[in-house]
């Protein structure tokens, strides 16, 4: 039996509230209310991973710290499993995401513009810490997507050597559209690197998570869905029966 494709709902946290934006874009929010009520309506749903994001942090307006670590804290508490992304490019910034009970943290923009710092921690946190690869086409942006931060592959064969544990791959050019994943994107980065991949981006049917479910054999590890979710073009009950169903076939 092939493994489940592992779904993480996402929250994404800006000015204290869940909100969706379009192509990653600081401007384009859609607002959903508390996100501690979000994440818990993820877990009452069956949720085991949730990718909770302080967007005010990755895109250097602020942050929602408290809050983030709250739902961090009640959700790891509730037997979720928590990936905390955003604006995490320091010692200060990693222990406090370690700090709340997550799984693991997902940095971005260090790894492109920090990468002794980024190596030491790896090897300090191992499993802990997966590197988000964020894409318009092959350059990867940071700085909450605004910056262009060099070449998907050449990064991606550094960071392999020094032991990155797993890969959270966005084409921006998807995220938060409904057009669905890049799977082209996610075999050419499977196909480079032995590494767990976590699609993210673009999720907008049943099919999509079908798609991604078929890829677990050659890597793909999860997805992260977010706008489908929120904007009810399917359940997460329906996704992880999907999932579940797909893994059995
Ligand atoms: O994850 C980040 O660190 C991040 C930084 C800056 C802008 C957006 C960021 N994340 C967005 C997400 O994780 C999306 O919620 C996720 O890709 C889901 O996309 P979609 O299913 O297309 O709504």
């Amino acid at each position: 039996m092939t493994p489940e494709l592992e779904l993480l709902p996402a929250v994404d946290v800006r000015d204290g509230q869940a909100v969706r934006l379009v192509h990653g874009e600081s401007g384009t929010e859609t607002s959903y209310g508390d996100p501690l009520e979000a994440a818990l309506a993820w877990q009452r749903a069956g949720a085991r991973w949730l990718h909770l994001v302080d967007l005010d942090a990755a895109f250097g307006t602020g942050d929602n710290r408290e809050r983030i670590a709250e739902v961090a804290r009640v959700t790891a508490e509730a037997g979720v499993q928590v990936e905390l992304s955003g604006g995490i490019r320091d010692d200060d910034s990693l222990a406090a995401a370690l700090a709340t009970g997550c799984t693991r943290v997902n940095l971005g923009t260090a790894a492109l513009e920090a990468p002794e710092w980024v190596a030491k921690i790896i090897a300090e946190h191992g499993d802990r810490i997966a590197v988000g690869l964020d894409v318009r086409g092959t350059t990867l942006r940071g700085r909450g997507w605004t910056r262009d931060g060099g070449d998907l592959y050449e990064t991606l064969a550094r960071l392999d050597s020094e032991g990155c544990a797993r890969y959270v791959v966005t084409d921006i050019a998807k995220d938060g559209t409904l057009q669905g994943p890049n799977l082209e994107l996610l075999r050419n980065v499977c196909a480079v690197t032995d590494r767990p991949v976590v699609a993210s981006g673009g999720v907008s049917r049943l099919d999509d998570l079908r798609a991604l479910a078929a890829m677990v054999p050659i890597g793909v590890e999860g997805a992260i869905i977010g706008k489908a979710l929120y904007a009810g073009a399917f359940t997460l009950e329906a996704a992880l029966e999907t999932v579940r169903a797909e893994a059995a076939a």
